[in-house]
């Protein structure tokens, strides 16, 4: 205790006093430290409990694994389902150590995926090398936003309802119908509509159509499609975050980001080459992605801005695009096929209608889309049976946050449930059955459902929507005009298992095979 301390305090207590008071604390030293201790602890506990106690409610789990014993896997959107009942419309659990907030009711997904602190996202540190801030997918704050409007305004500008872009997704179209024409029967459908769904991304970003024959192109395509389904390997960083620099010496780690590189080198050359062919005057305008971003960069550069539009962000955002945009569009065309096959009483009504309205020979329109009502609604029940992104792509809480009295941690994953949205009987009279019927009203006129929410709602909500919607609505109506659809002979016994699917970050159809019988 210095002098002057001493003086100080000795006006307040007596020499006595203060002499007795060390001697207490000389022999009781040891007794005093464990009390300190032990009230140190107290209040840590008392604040972790108080923390979980303010969660939303939830079942409680293993240290580390937390949840992970007791989910199924392969069928999580169901594990998740059974806790829906149990806990709500919001609910928290820890998947690993990673504590999920589970969002399916409409109301509370509206309101929290509308605020700004919960819509984060993770990324695990191998991930964040190879994107280093750029894109759309996993970036927050300005560059989120700022990469986010440019994307939408192409996607305005060139991605749908403009006449090309009809005209290109026919074109492809046609070559589907071609391919089906030469081989009708055991047809893996998927395989078409990913081709179909690549060149409509290729032509949006790239401005051109790839030969079959390209080889570049082809591994170009084969590496998306494993980022896209590789699965709960990549999860493991974000469920064991403490973990992720070990994970991230595992081969299959090093795979993915040699991966995400080649990638970024085939898109890079393209790019180049783009740069080649479009003028500089300060008027160009371009016909693609790639040209929009390199106009703007060059008006950005010119008022002294070299980061917003850099090379890599237009990398990342066309990978982003091909990521995002092929998969989900061509594995909602595939649960459309096989609605039709498992519920032919419903693929009679669609085909009665799309012959009614546009015949058997023209091929339907989207002029033709305000007459097709039964067509209309039995798009929109396929979307919400099959709920392709049962969880959306989880976000982030940036910070601590009281919502609706839940505390809601800093870096929890929030997930938008919308599988349980799809299947809640408080949104829909037959949750568990196919049943165009919810989007039809008495005098059978389709009426949309604002419960139905395949690309998710709020800040982070889809931008590819309004494109995704159009190849679906030109594609479907056009096979169901001309081809019956049906399991092929092997895969008439499995209708249940190719209905339940597998959940990995989409839900996916059972493997299946189908034949296409000409009108
Ligand atoms: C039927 C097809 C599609 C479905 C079901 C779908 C669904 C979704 C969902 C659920 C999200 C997550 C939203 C959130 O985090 O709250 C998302 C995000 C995204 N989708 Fe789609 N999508 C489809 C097609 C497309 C297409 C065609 C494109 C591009 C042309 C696209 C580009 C994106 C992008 C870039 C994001 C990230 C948005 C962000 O983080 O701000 N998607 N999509």
């Amino acid at each position: 205790m210095s002098e002057n301390v001493r003086q100080f305090v000795s006006k307040l207590v007596s020499a006595e006093a203060l002499d007795s008071a060390k001697d207490f604390c000389l022999a009781n030293g040891k007794s005093l430290a464990a009390a300190t201790g032990a009230a140190v602890a107290l209040l840590y506990a008392a604040r972790a409990y108080y923390r979980v106690y303010r969660l939303p409610p939830g079942p409680l789990g293993l240290p580390i694994l937390g949840r992970l014993p007791w989910l199924d896997l392969k069928h999580l959107e169901e594990s998740q389902e059974k806790m829906r009942h149990q806990y709500g419309g919001i609910y928290s659990y820890r998947m690993g150590s990673r504590l999920m907030i589970v969002v399916s009711s409409y109301e509370l997904l509206k309101e929290m995926l509308s605020e700004d602190v919960f819509s984060g996202r993770q990324l695990p540190p191998a991930a964040q090398r190879t994107a280093q801030g750029c894109g759309i997918l996993f970036v927050e704050g300005r560059v989120w936003s700022e990469q986010r409007r440019v994307s939408l305004r192409v996607l305005r500008d060139f991605g749908f309802a403009r006449t090309e872009s009809v005209e290109f997704i026919n074109e492809e179209i046609r070559i589907l119908m071609e391919k089906l024409e030469q081989q009708p029967t055991e047809v893996k459908v998927i395989d078409h509509f990913n081709a179909l769904t690549n060149s409509v991304i290729a032509m949006l970003v790239f401005g051109r159509r790839y030969a079959n024959e390209d080889k570049r192109y082809e591994k170009f395509l084969e590496n998306s499609k494993f980022l896209f389904d590789v699965g709960l390997l990549s999860a493991l960083p974000f469920l064991f975050p403490y973990l992720s620099k070990l994970l991230s010496l595992l081969p299959m780690t090093r795979k993915i980001v040699k991966t995400v590189q080649d990638i970024q080198t085939f898109i890079e050359e393209e790019i180049t080459k783009r740069e080649a062919l479009i003028s500089t005057d300060a008027d160009a305008e371009g016909t693609c992605l790639c040209d929009a971003y390199i106009i703007e960069r060059r008006n950005a550069e010119a008022k002294g801005d070299f980061e917003t539009f850099k090379k890599f962000q237009l990398v990342r955002v066309s990978m982003e695009l091909f990521v995002a945009g092929t998969d989900t569009t061509a594995k909602t065309l595939e649960w459309l096929m096989i609605h039709m096959a498992a519920f032919p009483e419903a693929q009679d009504n669609v085909q009665e209608e799309i012959h009614r309205v546009a015949g058997t020979e023209r091929q339907p329109q989207l002029s033709d889309k305000a007459q097709l009502h039964y067509t209309q609604a039995v798009i929109d029940e396929s979307m919400r049976f099959a709920s392709l992104a049962p969880n959306a792509i989880s976000h982030r809480a940036i910070k601590d946050t009281y919502f609706r009295g839940y505390l809601i941690p800093a870096d929890a994953a929030i997930v938008p449930f919308l599988y349980g949205l799809h299947r809640n009987s408080k949104y829909w009279k037959r949750p568990h059955t196919f049943y165009p019927g919810h989007f039809l009203t008495e005098d059978s006129r389709y009426a949309p459902s604002k419960m139905l929410e395949p690309f998710c709602v709020g800040k982070r909500a889809c931008p590819g929507e309004s494109l995704a919607k159009l190849e679906i609505f030109l594609t479907f109506t056009a096979i169901m005009q001309r081809y019956r659809v049906r399991f092929s002979r092997d895969y008439e016994t499995k209708v249940d298992d190719i209905l339940r699917g597998v959940c990995g970050l989409a839900r996916d159809a059972g493997e299946n095979r189908l034949d296409f019988v000409r009108l």
